[in-house]
């Protein structure tokens, strides 16, 4: 390439003179006619075309999806084609509200073994074909212009006598449209173009409002920009007579990457009808992709006429797997990958996104409006689960969407920090994306948690048994054993001007083994930090603590004891409790330094004893850090091992 020059060797397209076009100020808000060519074009790009049973199990999925014109075949092509239009006609597969077409080149012999295939079909379209560029007209066929609407002329009238023989009820009585293509529309001069249809329609001769010819204009191979086909399209639509008797259908093939935008300018220009396949499979680099256009259409508020996508996983399966071509994970609405974000700012904006919504539900509007997400995969079957994913670019804002999503726990902001470091730093050490599963077994063991999907990692320390009781407070009875710590503490599960003190007893235990604890505090978890400091000797304070219902009952197993003989249920509403807690020593020796922060999450249906969990599992962190990531990481890479 470098040195050369391309415009000595290729010649670009000719724009065509068209001052006053009106497509480029137009909206589609309509659905044009859907035909899918799969089963033609599609089969006919295939390094292995499909068997007869592949092209059922693909034309019962189109008929599901609910195209109603189908190119089934090109009969004259081989047995398997022309067998598999008598059998979808036998065994009566074809719903009375479907048209089957069928392509046929512009040859007497092939278009007589085409209408044998048909023979007993209630709907047929007969599609006919033949090149009309100067390339084909001088390179393939030898043509002059005129030799070339001979052929084509002369071939419509063989179709012509063969549909009314196909229509008499003694032959079947199908009931027939006809389709011609100038194939190569795009590199075929438009004057040529439209005098070339103005011959095939008035040898046809039947044309009118109710039963109109249909004119494919085919980009057979991509030459130009979309904007090119659409001055096309317009400058056909309105130099073509009798506009009204003709359904004006639109061919696009990929060969620059632009069949999509070429079809949707084509039909603001003028187009009725649009052939392509699923998923763009077809010659080369493919048809137009109907999938796309009209997921394009259906975010725009637009139904894409009888088409139902809302199976799209069904759709992929079966396409992929009858073409033997597997759908590119970028590919728009289909691919793995295409609703699912990697990148924290990206995950930080859908989780806001989808809160806003939620809030928008309540208020009645159910309208779709989500930061990087043009439309909803519940429209289209697929889940939120993959939405979000997390590698080494996310974020905390993700992670913890994905928590709130499994567990129902709604983490205080600075604890989606705190835990966005433990998952980088495990994502760090595996070396892998971290899953939905992932992500909740690590918060289940960091946090030691008695989820039922994920299991526990019960801690350094445990919280076995308790009792909770009043206390004078010490002015009137002369009490003066409270820790100077645990008189510090503001106790935020506890009013802080209640005038009485709570007593502590439990049993804790410590790497397993059971220690009787005690101690007294202005609150539940004032009162346990005073027990766990006598107990064994490390203060701590509580810097942040909040606490919330469940959203999801039935995500946490019950308690290993319940301190108040209340076992859970699965479903009983549940309260999660938050806890910060720092080293008192460390806190008291920083000065002006932030002290690190140790998070404890406590789920039980007490409000109290959840915030008493909350308090055991931040101190079983605080006494051994080290341990923290260590445990996540073995954690999640022993599920990999399973
Ligand atoms: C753009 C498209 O997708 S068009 C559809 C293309 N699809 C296919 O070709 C798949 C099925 N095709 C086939 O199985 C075969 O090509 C057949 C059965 C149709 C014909 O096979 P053959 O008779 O062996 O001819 P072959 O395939 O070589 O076709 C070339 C001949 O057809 C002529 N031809 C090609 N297209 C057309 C047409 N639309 N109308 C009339 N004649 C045509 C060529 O000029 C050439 O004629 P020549 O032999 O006198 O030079
Ligand atoms: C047969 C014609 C319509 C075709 O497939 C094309 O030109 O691409
Ligand atoms: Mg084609």
């Amino acid at each position: 390439m470098p040195g050369m020059n391309p415009g000595a060797k290729y010649v670009p397209y000719k724009p065509l003179d068209l001052p006053n076009r009106s497509w480029p100020s137009k909206v589609q808000r309509t659905s044009p006619i859907w035909t899918s060519v799969d089963l033609r074009d599609g089969n006919q790009a295939l390094i292995n075309p499909m068997s007869q049973e592949q092209k059922l199990e693909f034309f019962k999925k189109l008929v599901d999806v609910g195209f109603q014109e189908i190119e089934v075949a090109f009969p004259s092509a081989s047995d398997t084609d022309f067998g598999f239009v008598r059998n979808i006609i036998e065994q009566g597969l074809v719903p009375d509200d479907v048209f089957i077409q069928v392509l046929t080149p512009a040859r007497e012999e092939l278009i007589r073994r085409t209408f044998e295939s048909i023979k007993g079909a209630k709907n047929v379209i007969l599609h006919m074909y033949n090149a009309t560029s100067p390339l084909f007209r001088d390179v393939v066929f030898g043509n002059s212009r005129a030799k070339t609407i001979d052929l084509a002329v002369k071939h419509t009238k063989i179709v012509r006598e063969l549909v009314d023989e196909y229509s008499k009820p003694e032959n079947g009585g199908t009931n027939f449209k006809y389709e011609y293509s100038p194939e190569t529309f795009t590199q075929t001069e438009m004057d040529f173009a439209v005098e070339i249809c103005e011959a095939v329609r008035q040898t046809w001769g039947k044309a009118s409002k109710q039963e109109p010819i249909i004119f494919n204009l085919p980009a057979t191979v991509e030459i130009g920009p979309p904007n090119h086909y659409a001055d096309q399209i317009e400058w056909f639509c309105t130099h073509v007579t009798k506009r009204e008797e003709i359904i004006v259908s639109l061919h696009p093939h990929n060969d620059r990457g632009c069949a999509v935008a070429a079809t949707e300018l084509g039909l603001l220009a003028g187009g009725d009808r649009v052939e392509g396949c699923l998923l763009g499979n077809g010659e080369r680099t493919g048809n137009v992709d109907i999938v796309t256009l009209a997921l394009n259409l259906f975010c725009q508020g637009v139904r894409p006429g009888p088409l139902d996508l809302s199976d799209l996983q069904s759709v992929i399966d079966t396409v992929s797997g009858c073409n033997d071509i597997p759908v590119h994970p970028r590919h728009p609405y289909a691919g793995e990958l295409v609703f699912t974000a990697f990148s924290g700012s990206h995950q930080d904006a859908i989780k806001k996104g989808f809160a806003a919504q939620d809030a928008r539900k309540i208020k009645g509007d159910p309208s779709w409006n989500i930061p990087y997400l043009p439309i909803d995969p519940a429209d289209l079957g697929m889940t939120y689960e993959a939405i979000i994913r997390v590698n080494s670019q996310s974020g905390k804002g993700g992670i913890a969407y994905l928590v709130a999503q499994a567990l129902g726990l709604d983490l205080p902001r600075r604890m989606q920090v705190a835990f966005y470091q433990v998952i980088q730093q495990v994502a760090d050490r595996t070396g892998k994306e971290m899953s939905s599963d992932d992500i909740t077994r690590a918060f289940t063991q960091t946090y030691h948690v008695p989820s039922i999907t994920s299991g526990r990692n019960e801690g350094r320390l445990a919280l076995r048994q308790f009792k909770l009781e009043d206390d004078v407070p010490p002015e009137l009875n002369g009490d003066d054993n409270l820790s100077p710590s645990s008189s510090q503490v503001l106790d935020p599960s506890y009013g802080a001007q209640t005038p009485r003190y709570r007593r502590f007893t439990g049993v804790v235990l410590r790497d397993g083994k059971p220690h009787n604890v005690s101690g007294k505090g202005n609150g539940p978890l004032s009162a346990i930090l005073d027990a766990l400091e006598s107990a064994f000797g490390i203060r701590a304070n509580i810097r942040e603590y909040s606490e919330h219902a469940v959203s999801k009952p039935g995500t946490f197993s019950a308690s290993a004891s319940d301190p108040n003989g209340k076992r859970e249920t699965k479903t009983r509403g549940q309260a999660a409790s938050y806890v910060e807690l720092v080293d008192a020593d460390v806190e008291d020796g920083q000065g002006a330094k932030r002290a690190p922060g140790f998070w404890g999450v406590g789920i039980d249906v007490d409000i109290t004893t959840s915030g008493l969990r909350a308090v055991v599992s931040a101190m079983s962190n605080l006494i051994q850090p080290s341990a923290v990531i260590e445990e996540a990481t073995k954690a999640v890479d022993a599920a990999a091992a399973k």
